[in-house]
């Protein structure tokens, strides 16, 4: 490995993050004002359970409201999540030197690295990061466990086969609380598993001698339909409360709930929604003492699929807010107008006028 593509990475090498205090590279303190979130139990994430006979009503008002809820019943067995968190922790305990002979270079979508969005930031953030393409899995494991890659493999494509239908499930649930009925629904892109694809990426947030001076995630959405989290227990996951009755825009941590996952609103979930469903903009922060892993499960449309707001959400009073997108063409805009990529999107008022004068 080159030292050029370690810098492209933004992984910082001395000793695989164990610092003693924070070098100039990773720290944000002069950039970054950390405001600090309220407390857990001041303002709280709706935790939602999968069983409720009013789960649509609680699905459709958590999308509105917060863009981020709690489920809990998913069905997915705790065991499973056990043996998937030992083989997050037993990537990311390799050496560094290892885990960079999988790295992700420059036109590749899967391996080891840093954030995806740190080339938008001067910093390095406290992170590693591991993205998963079917296609690689297999001939990566084999590089990083020569005598046994096939127990990551298997836990890895099991979890995707748990999580899959959940992701499914969440997708129709949401758009069913938009007041399409089944039969529409079957006429979306939601409707057709073979318009979506997802992806997988795992995080790894090392412990931190100075946690106030760093910055583990940076504020970002996610950019597809919605992102299905599970993390090892170790809270760090906050999420920007949008202003309401009960305050200003504030930092919400995420609490630590056994037995649930995180479910996310992104980017195209909000598009689809014509504005409705609110792409939360969230952070990992980091701590003192315990490594946090996560692993997100991110559900889009495939690379050549258009979206744009769903036409049965139209009516005389109320137009497209977005022009149709594709997952690609969205990231891309991303990694360089950052927040501002939905904005440029916005069917604003010049277009309209064009479009009445066509
Ligand atoms: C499918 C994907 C979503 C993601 C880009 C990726 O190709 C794999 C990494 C994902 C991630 C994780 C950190 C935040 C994020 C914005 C990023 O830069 O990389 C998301 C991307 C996304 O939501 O577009
Ligand atoms: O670590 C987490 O909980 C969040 C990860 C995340 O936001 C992402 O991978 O997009
Ligand atoms: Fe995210």
């Amino acid at each position: 490995m080159s030292s050029q593509a370690s810098v492209d990475l933004k992984i910082h090498q001395p000793k695989n993050f164990r610092f003693n205090s924070i070098p100039d590279s990773h720290d944000w303190s002069d950039l970054y004002d950390h405001p600090s979130a309220l407390p857990i139990d001041m303002d709280s994430i709706p935790v939602i359970d999968l069983n409720d006979p009013k789960l649509i009503d609680k699905i459709g008002k958590a999308c509105e409201e917060w863009g981020v809820f709690l489920i809990r019943n998913h069905g997915i067995e705790p065991e499973l999540l056990n043996r998937f968190g030992s083989q997050i922790h037993r990537l990311f305990a390799l050496p560094v030197e290892v885990k960079l002979k999988v790295a992700k270079t420059q036109g590749t979508d899967s391996g080891y690295g840093g954030a995806p969005i740190s080339h938008l930031f001067p910093k390095f953030m406290w992170y590693e990061g591991f993205a998963i393409q079917t296609g690689s899995l297999f001939d990566q494991a084999q590089i990083l466990w020569p005598d046994d890659y096939s127990s990551f493999c298997a836990v890895i494509e099991e979890y995707k086969k748990a999580i899959n239908p959940l992701g499914y499930r969440l997708m129709h649930l949401m758009i069913l609380s938009l007041g399409l009925t089944e039969e529409e629904i079957d006429n979306t892109l939601i409707g057709d598993s073979s318009k979506i694809k997802n992806s997988m990426h795992l995080n790894s947030y090392p412990a931190c001698p100075d946690p106030d001076r760093v910055v583990g995630l940076a504020p970002h959405t996610d950019t597809g339909f919605l992102a299905v989290l599970y993390h090892n227990g170790v809270s760090g996951l906050q999420v920007l409360r949008r202003k309401d009755d009960i305050g200003p825009t504030r930092w919400v941590t995420v609490p630590v709930v056994p037995n649930t996952f995180v479910v996310n609103i992104g980017d195209l979930m909000h598009v689809l929604s014509n504005g409705r469903f609110h792409n939360v903009v969230h952070r990992s922060t980091v701590n003192k003492t315990n490594q946090r892993l996560s692993a997100a499960y991110f559900f889009g449309p495939q690379i050549d699929v258009k979206v744009g707001p769903l036409s049965e959400l139209m009516g005389p009073e109320q137009g497209p807010l977005y022009r149709p997108v594709t997952w690609p063409e969205l990231q891309k805009m991303k990694s360089t107008l950052y927040d501002k990529a939905l904005e440029s999107l916005k069917v604003d008022g010049k277009i309209e006028e064009l479009r009445k004068g066509a």
